[in-house]
């Protein structure tokens, strides 16, 4: 592995994050380079990360905001993302937050129920406008990925089925404040198995042929469905494929005549370009086991803890012979373990680790458990 920490940096109080803005950069003229000939928009699903300096750099590629709470709204408006190029998503709005994303004008709400749809109307009402809305349907496509992180299917609670969207539809026209203006759909995150997006293009195919039958043309559609990026080799693959990814819905979905379609992605864009740094407090052998306990934890990364997520782990200043670690962080948790018989240059009190591909889903979901600080960030 060859990421290196910058020399002002090893002193540095830890653990921090640590972004490498130059990928990132790098990451985002690929994907728009893939994205903008084959006219597909993308929106940055801001859960994954919502670091200023982050959003200022995608905000300046052009990209979209897709956002799941009235603080990411809120957040992407206050980096600089024009409202019409907001789209609010999310099981679980509150009024408090539908108002906000409704006095912002936003692009679209993505709806995703009845009742949702009936408050939204009622609260646009009250503020004299009248909204756009996406209704976001379970496809029932199985992604191919971790349970904890597939959206689409019937047992998951997002979306409206299949089954139930001619009603729904059917009920818009009682809700007059309400515009719609297109089709949602997210199958899961960190999807690497591409025959995926086929399938998701073949069902929307179905869908949109159906409501055509019925009268409803819709000028816009949503693909979600998050591409994945290879957390074993973080150097290798440090840019995703974005090229096949646009190149599978390009072949595979049919889009009608100025049909503007969108896609949702977090992962792919910030995963690779974000490092946790932390430091080596002890190195305790046990009677079975040799760990390397670091003053960072599943406060700062609950990947592994939450999902059993590989994370690649270097270290940064050993060349010593390798030896494998348990490598732990000091919470209260047996769960708070990086990885179990990681292959390590001998690693001693003092070292810095860094812990690859924590750039999304990283820093957005530490915890204060234990009291523990916030931990810093970096960008180079
Ligand atoms: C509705 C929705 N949009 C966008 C995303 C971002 O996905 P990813 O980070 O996998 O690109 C997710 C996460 O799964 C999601 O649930
Ligand atoms: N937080 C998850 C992904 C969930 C994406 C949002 N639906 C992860 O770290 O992989």
């Amino acid at each position: 592995m060859s990421f290196r920490l910058p020399a002002d940096l090893l002193d540095r109080p830890t653990p921090f994050y640590f972004y490498d803005l130059a990928l990132l950069d790098r990451t985002l003229t690929a994907l728009q380079q893939a994205a903008r000939p084959r006219g597909f928009q993308v929106h940055y699903a801001l859960k994954a990360n919502a670091n200023a300096p982050i959003l200022d750099l995608i905000r300046q590629h052009g990209l979209g905001a897709d956002c799941v709470s009235g603080g990411e709204v809120q957040r992407a408006l206050d980096a600089g993302f024009a409202p019409d190029h907001v789209v609010f998503a999310g099981v679980g709005k509150s009024d408090a937050e539908i108002n906000l994303a409704l006095a912002a004008d936003i692009w679209c709400f993505n709806a995703e129920s009845v009742e949702e749809l009936t408050v939204l109307n009622e609260l646009a009402g009250a503020q004299n406008r009248r909204t756009r809305v996406a209704l976001r349907v379970n496809p029932n496509v199985d992604a191919y990925t971790h349970p904890h992180i597939t959206t689409g299917l019937d047992a998951n609670k997002f979306g409206i089925s299949l089954s139930d969207l001619g009603g729904v539809i059917e009920q818009l026209e009682n809700l007059p404040n309400l515009e719609l203006v297109g089709l949602h759909t997210h199958v899961g995150s960190q999807i690497t198995n591409l025959t995926v997006f086929e399938k998701l293009s073949q069902k929307l195919n179905e869908l949109q042929t159906w409501l055509e039958d019925r009268g409803h043309h819709l000028p816009h559609l949503n693909l979600g469905g998050g591409l994945g990026i290879d957390y074993h080799q973080p150097d290798q693959h440090s840019v995703p494929d974005f090229e096949q990814y646009f190149r599978t819905f390009e072949q595979h979905l049919q889009r009608r005549p100025n049909q503007q379609v969108h896609v949702e992605l977090g992962r792919s864009i910030v995963a690779q370009c974000g490092s946790l740094v932390s430091r080596v407090l002890y190195v305790k052998h046990s009677q079975q086991r040799r760990f390397a306990i670091l003053d960072a934890g599943m406060t700062e990364l609950i990947r592994p803890a939450l999902y059993g997520s590989y994370h690649a782990i270097q270290n940064l200043t050993s060349q010593l012979p390798a030896q494998d670690y348990d490598v732990v962080g000091p919470i209260c948790e047996s769960s708070d373990t990086f990885g179990r018989q990681v292959l390590l240059p001998e690693t001693r009190r003092g070292d810095l680790l860094a812990i690859r591909s924590a750039g999304a889903y990283g820093e957005v979901m530490s915890s204060g458990y234990n009291l523990r600080e916030k931990a810093g960030a970096e960008y180079r």
